[in-house]
């Protein structure tokens, strides 16, 4: 288990991080946040690779002030998934197990695993610099599983994935065993209610919301809203606009709204709605 408290972090003036509280047990996290709401310092404090300059991180009770466990015991892919061009993908895969302080017969063997994972078997012996921009996250997403750590931690692993692909990592991600815990930040909230169990939402350096997908649909209850494009007028003040989309020949426009929209019908929530209300304090 993963217990941030009182988490904040600053870049000279700028507040990155203000007193994060959140706990990650066991199952898969969603993270989800506009630009620069903080997810990724968040993620970077966690496997140390920022200081803790306030507050603390626990990992299974021990503080990562004074222990690294917790970047021991993790896999990570980054959000720019860079590796020496000259590497084959298999030797970027000993270099990582190497790191890990694996032994040579367990990363060939893992090497193998997490390659055919991630659909890149035939492509072990090409060099990093060969590969296209999705199979080299691919590659990233291989090196992360690999050893099978407790802790998986993805910054936007689907973004620039082609459809088959990204239900590949799906699938992949559908199938790791849920005592361990994983993290995936993105912002694609169709990724999230596919794969995840709990959303973590953070806005502004701190959490905004925690709780399962239904919980963040709730937060929305009551407050979205069909209209036809040409009644939009009738709107009352306060309506937020969302997707516009065609049914049966008929425009619609999707309304988020806090007062009642009477010249729309109501719908239920998607966790979009629910995404959006909280980043729109609605
Ligand atoms: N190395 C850095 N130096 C200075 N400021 C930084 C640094 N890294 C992040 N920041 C700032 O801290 C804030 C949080 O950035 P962070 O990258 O954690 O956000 P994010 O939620 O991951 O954003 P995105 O979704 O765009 O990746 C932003 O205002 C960003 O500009």
């Amino acid at each position: 288990m993963i217990e941030v408290k009182g988490l904040k972090k600053r870049f000279g003036i700028k507040t990155a991080l203000d007193a994060v509280e959140v706990t990650f047990d066991s199952g898969i996290y969603g993270l989800l946040g506009p630009n620069g709401a903080g997810k990724t310092t968040l993620l970077r404090t966690l496997l140390g690779l920022y200081p803790i300059q306030s507050g603390d991180v626990f990992y299974d009770g021990k503080s990562l002030r004074k222990s690294n466990d917790l970047a021991q015991n993790a896999g990570y892919l980054p959000q720019r998934f860079g590796m020496f061009y000259e590497l084959t993908v298999q030797g970027v895969m000993a270099y990582i197990g190497t790191m890990k302080k694996m032994p040579m017969a367990q990363v060939r063997q893992e090497t193998e695993r997490c390659l055919a994972r991630t659909n890149l078997s035939e492509l072990k012996d090409r060099k990093v610099g060969a590969l296209s921009g999705g199979m080299l996250r691919r590659l990233g997403i291989a090196q992360t599983l690999l050893g099978d750590p407790d802790v998986l931690i993805f910054d936007e692993p689907t973004a620039g994935l082609d459809p088959e692909e990204r239900m590949r990592f799906k699938n992949i991600v559908a199938d790791i065993r849920r005592d361990h815990t994983v993290i995936i930040s993105t912002h694609i909230v169709d990724d999230v209610d596919a794969l995840c169990d709990q959303v973590v939402v953070m806005m502004a350096g701190k959490v905004a919301f925690t709780g399962t997908r239904q919980q963040l649909k709730a937060v929305a209850e009551k407050k979205v809203y069909e209209i036809p494009v040409e009644k939009q007028a009738l709107l009352s003040p306060g309506a937020f606009l969302g997707n516009r989309f065609e049914r049966e020949g008929t425009d619609y426009i999707r309304i988020l709204s806090t007062v009642p929209q009477p010249a729309g019908v109501l719908v239920p929530p998607n966790i979009e709605d629910g995404y959006l209300c909280i980043t729109k304090g609605m």
